[in-house]
Order: C-alpha cells, then sequence, then structure tokens
C-alpha cells in the first residue's frame, strides 16, 4: 500500500505544507533553462505540489511514471518538482549520462542522497567523496582480486550452490527462490569478505531489509524528517540493530586478528579459508576508526549480496514465464557436457564448468534481465555547481538530477521495437556476447565509480543460472505480475514462492 493509503491524515497536512513552501521553491525552479526557455513538465505535474504526488505513490507505479515520461518525451530532458526540495531534472539521453559520469566531481551524491541515507550507511564508500573513497575502493579491489575471484567460483560458489541445491532436492511444497538466492549471496559475501557465518534469515538481515525500505522512501516523501518523528520507531529500531551487527563484525574481524586467525598463505588450510575476511581486514588496516570501519563493511555487504540475489530472483521469474529461454539454457549446458565429454547422466554435477567465457546465452539471459529488473532502479545526482549538459540543460548548483534506469533500459530509441521482450538474444552476435556503453545501460553505473562487484555478479550469475535451469523445473504459484517492494535496491515484493521439481538425480 502506498503513503496515501496508509496515512491519508498525514498526506493532506503535508500537501498544505508543500504548499506555502512552494512559492519560495518556484523562484528557484525557474532558473533550470534550455535554450532560454523552462523545461517541459512531465504527466500529471500539478499546480503548486508540482510531481509531489507521484512520488508519493508506490514505487512500481513511480517507475510506471518514470517509463511514460521516457516513451512520452524521447531523449529529451524534463522538468521535475516536487515542492520543499530543490529544481530538478529527469534525464533520458544517454549522451547526458556519459556526460555525468565523466564530471563526477560536479554530479555528486550531495546532501541531498547522503542526508537520506546517512543513519544506515554513514561514510560507506557509496556516501563518501575524496581520499576516504579513494581508500574503500582500493580496500574493495584487493579483496575483489583475480585471485580471490577464483576462489569463489572454484571452491565457495559451488559449496554454498551445493548446500541450495541439496536443499531444493528434499524440498515438497512451496519454496521461496527468493530467499534461497538471498542464501547463497549472503553466505558467500558474510564468509568470504567476513570471516563469518551469516544467514538470509537472520535478524541483521531482517532488519536490514526494512531500514533500506524506509531509507528509500525518505526519496518519496519530500517530509519524511516530519512523518519520522510519528511513524519512525520501527526504523530507527531496525538502523539500530543494523548499526549494531556492523560493530560486531568489527570486533569479530579485531578478535581475529588477536587470536592469529588473519590467514597466511602457509597454514595447512583450505583456499577459501585463507581468503576469508580478507575485505575487513583490509579495511581495518586502512582505517584508524572502528565507527567508520563498520559503516564501509555494512555498505559492501548490501552492495554485493542484495543486488546480485535479487538479480537472480528476477531471472528465474521470467525464465518461468519464458520457456523457450530455459530450452537455450539447458540446450547450452548439452553442449557444454559435449566439450568437456562429461555424460549429462554421470551423478556427480559440477557447476564450475559454467564461465562467462564458456557460456554466452546464460550470460546473455542475465544481462537482459538487468536490462528489465535493473537491482538499483534509478538514480539521483546533485550539482556541486551551475553545470550545463550536451543538450544545452543549464543547471543551477544544488539543483537535482534523477534518472530511472527502470525506464531508460526500456527506451525504444536505445533499444529498438521490441524494448519492452525479454529477448535475451539482443546481447548476442553471431553467438558472441555484445557489450553495450555504461551510458546507454547503465546498470552497474559508468565512469570512476563504477560497480566494483560487476565480475562477482557475472562469476555468480554464469553458475548459478544454468546449474538451476539444468536440475529443476520450478512453476510459479499463479500468473500474476510481480513487483518491487520498497528498498534501495529491487527486492520482490513477498519473494518468490514457487514450486520446485527435480528433473533429474544427478547429485549437487
Ligand atoms: C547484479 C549485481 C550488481 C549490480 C546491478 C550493481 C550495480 C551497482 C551500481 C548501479 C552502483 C552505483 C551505485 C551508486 O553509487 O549509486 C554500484 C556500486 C558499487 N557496487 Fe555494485 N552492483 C552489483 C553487484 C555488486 C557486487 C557483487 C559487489 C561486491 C562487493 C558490488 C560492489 C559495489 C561497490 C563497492 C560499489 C561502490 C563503488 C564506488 O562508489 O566507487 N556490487 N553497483
Amino acid at each position: 500500500m502506498g503513503l496515501i493509503d496508509r496515512h491519508p491524515a498525514l498526506c493532506a497536512i503535508g500537501a498544505v505544507i508543500i504548499a506555502l513552501v512552494f512559492r519560495a521553491v518556484a523562484r528557484w525552479r525557474r532558473a533550470i533553462r534550455r535554450n532560454g526557455k523552462p523545461l517541459r513538465n512531465p504527466p500529471n505535474t500539478l499546480p503548486l505540489v508540482g510531481n509531489g504526488i507521484q512520488f508519493l505513490q508506490d514505487r512500481w507505479k513511480l517507475f510506471a511514471w518514470f517509463d511514460r515520461c521516457q516513451r512520452l518525451f524521447g531523449y529529451e530532458t524534463v522538468a521535475l518538482s516536487v515542492p520543499t526540495l530543490p529544481p530538478g531534472v529527469l534525464i533520458h539521453d544517454p549522451r547526458n549520462l556519459e556526460f555525468v559520469f565523466k564530471h563526477e566531481g560536479i554530479f555528486t551524491k550531495g546532501m541531498f542522497v547522503k542526508g537520506r541515507t546517512w543513519d544506515l550507511f554513514g561514510n560507506g564508500i557509496i556516501n563518501a567523496d575524496g581520499d576516504f573513497w579513494k581508500t574503500q575502493r582500493k580496500a574493495g579491489l584487493s579483496f575483489l582480486n583475480t585471485a580471490n575471484l577464483r576462489v569463489l567460483t572454484e571452491v565457495a560458489l559451488p559449496q554454498y550452490l551445493r548446500e541450495s541445491i541439496e536443499d531444493l532436492q528434499s524440498k515438497t511444497g512451496v519454496v521461496d527462490l527468493q530467499h534461497v538466492f538471498h542464501g547463497i549471496t549472503t553466505k558467500l559475501m558474510g564468509k568470504m569478505a567476513y570471516n563469518m557465518e551469516m544467514h538470509a534469515d537472520d535478524e541483521f538481515s531482517k532488519s536490514f531489509d526494512y531500514a533500506s525500505g524506509g531509507t528509500a522512501e525518505r526519496f518519496q516523501n519530500p517530509l519524511w524528517p516530519v512523518t519520522e518523528i510519528f511513524l519512525g520507531a520501527k526504523l530507527r529500531r531496525s538502523i539500530k540493530t543494523v548499526k549494531s551487527f556492523g560493530r560486531r563484525i568489527v570486533a569479530s574481524a579485531v578478535e581475529d586478528r588477536r587470536t592469529q586467525k588473519v590467514h597466511d598463505q602457509n597454514h595447512d588450510e583450505s583456499k577459501l579459508d585463507q581468503i576469508s575476511g580478507s575485505l575487513i581486514q583490509s579495511l581495518l588496516d586502512a582505517i584508524p576508526n572502528e565507527e567508520m570501519v563498520a559503516d564501509a563493511a555494512l555498505t559492501y555487504l548490501s552492495a554485493g549480496r542484495d543486488t546480485t540475489g535479487q538479480a537472480l530472483t528476477w531471472t528465474f521469474y521470467l525464465l518461468m514465464r519464458h520457456p523457450r529461454v530455459v530450452d537455450r539454457i539447458r540446450q547450452e549446458v548439452e553442449k557444454r557436457f559435449a566439450d568437456e565429454e562429461i555424460s549429462p547422466a554421470e551423478e556427480q554435477f559440477d557447476p564450475t564448468i559454467f564461465t562467462a567465457a564458456s557460456m554466452p546465452y546464460a550470460m546473455a539471459v542475465f544481462y537482459e534481465v538487468l536490462r528489465l529488473y535493473p537491482p538499483i532502479p534509478f538514480e539521483i545526482r546533485q550539482c556541486m555547481q551551475d553545470a550545463a549538459l550536451p543538450d544545452g540543460t543549464v543547471l543551477p548548483k544544488e539543483s537535482i538530477l534523477v534518472w530511472c534506469l527502470w525506464a531508460m533500459q526500456r527506451s525504444k530509441l536505445t533499444w529498438g521495437g521490441d524494448a519492452d521482450t525479454f529477448r535475451p538474444e539482443r546481447f548476442l552476435d553471431d553467438g558472441k556476447l555484445v557489450s553495450r556503453s555504461a551510458s546507454e545501460f547503465p546498470v552497474f553505473y559508468g565512469g570512476s565509480r563504477t560497480c566494483l562487484g560487476k565480475k562477482m555478479a557475472e562469476a555468480i550469475a554464469v553458475q548459478v543460472i544454468p546449474t538451476m535451469a539444468w536440475l529443476f523445473d520450478f512453476a510459479p504459484l499463479d500468473d500474476k505480475e510481480r513487483v518491487s517492494g520498497s528498498s534501495l535496491t529491487l527486492p520482490m515484493l513477498g519473494g518468490l514462492p514457487v514450486t520446485v521439481r527435480p528433473r533429474m538425480s544427478a547429485k549437487a
């Protein structure tokens, strides 16, 4: 239910306050121009409240509205106005986005984003700038190095995937696939990054999901500082739980050091144990303040596990609706078996034979899912100085720039007439995977702050998708269209309940 449905009285008070401050904001708004003229307004822009009502709707209705804007205006930049907030624009043109990626110093998260996410992420990498950002990025780069990624694909992922498969093979009745995939990515990040056993249904994970939803709603509700005074108790409690878990991660890493469980290559231990906790140890080496290490750790955890687990959930949602695509994945698996001279009937199933290079179709499926269901569905930046976009839009300092990946990645101008169709083949040319520029396909962001975990996400997807599609038939409980719950990422509201039928007796 949307905020209006849940709290009509509060929304009415909000509308009055919005109207009162509109006069002041309107003067500011006039400053955004293209070729000396004000920008066009999107549909449903109202006098006084501008687009404020759209932003109060449930997020999938907001995405649909962004999508409508994209269909109506093509690549044209349009005005966004939410009274009480700085003036804004909605951009669609990849040229503008390329400019934003190239000028990271001008278009930053600013106080607009940081003010809303600070409680949860503090100075974690997605909020940090300057040297503190560089330090965290360096720690992340060392964690995601080639050797560690090899341990991920050869040891950790097969182990956690195997556990999930065994679990699915023993299940009768309904299974929530979102929970299954979230479980895999939670265990992976927990062990590799922090040397901790983590589970998708522990108290921290539940609190984090709630806190992420509450934080995301702050971007839709301009009166959040007021409404949270009355309605924010659960959010405050959740953030407190999340923060205390961040401190536990740090305490556990410090204890690992004290008891010398920090791994050196000479120990007689598994490859996975050797690299476990490498992210938190690099962060501890580089950052003198443990509170800040905790922020950095929590931000990496969210960036790494939620995005990938959710992308896999949307993948199987779409696969259940497109059996033709499942058949093609299975054909690719059979070809892979033939190349490796493995009999498909063999008892033991080894997911490590699936790599990005050997499974272009499975990779294309993953990319096509990321196009239609981007795990970070919209982005907001704030101008640190006056700026002009390549299309001539002049933005005064502090104005807001929004792009909605959900809408942009459905643009017929960029993706052709069948942009709304799930067609993995669009990412293939002569059987080889084709890449698209970050400005056309910004799913992993672009420029100097491009996602650090792209390779990790791909490595996970290319093992999980063919393995699960080969071993199981999944069926949805109904044909209803699934939508996203409130979050900073794109969880499926209510999870993905399915029935599972093992296709063969192959063991994981
Ligand atoms: C399908 C999976 C993923 C998608 C779609 C994705 C997408 C993104 C996007 C859009 C951003 C920019 C966010 C922003 O600042 O507004 C980002 C940043 C980041 N991602 Fe990912 N991500 C994925 C998986 C991962 C994984 C597995 C990791 C591993 C830890 C990771 C680590 C990061 C980090 C550290 C940043 C911050 C980069 C910086 O600010 O310098 N991501 N990601």
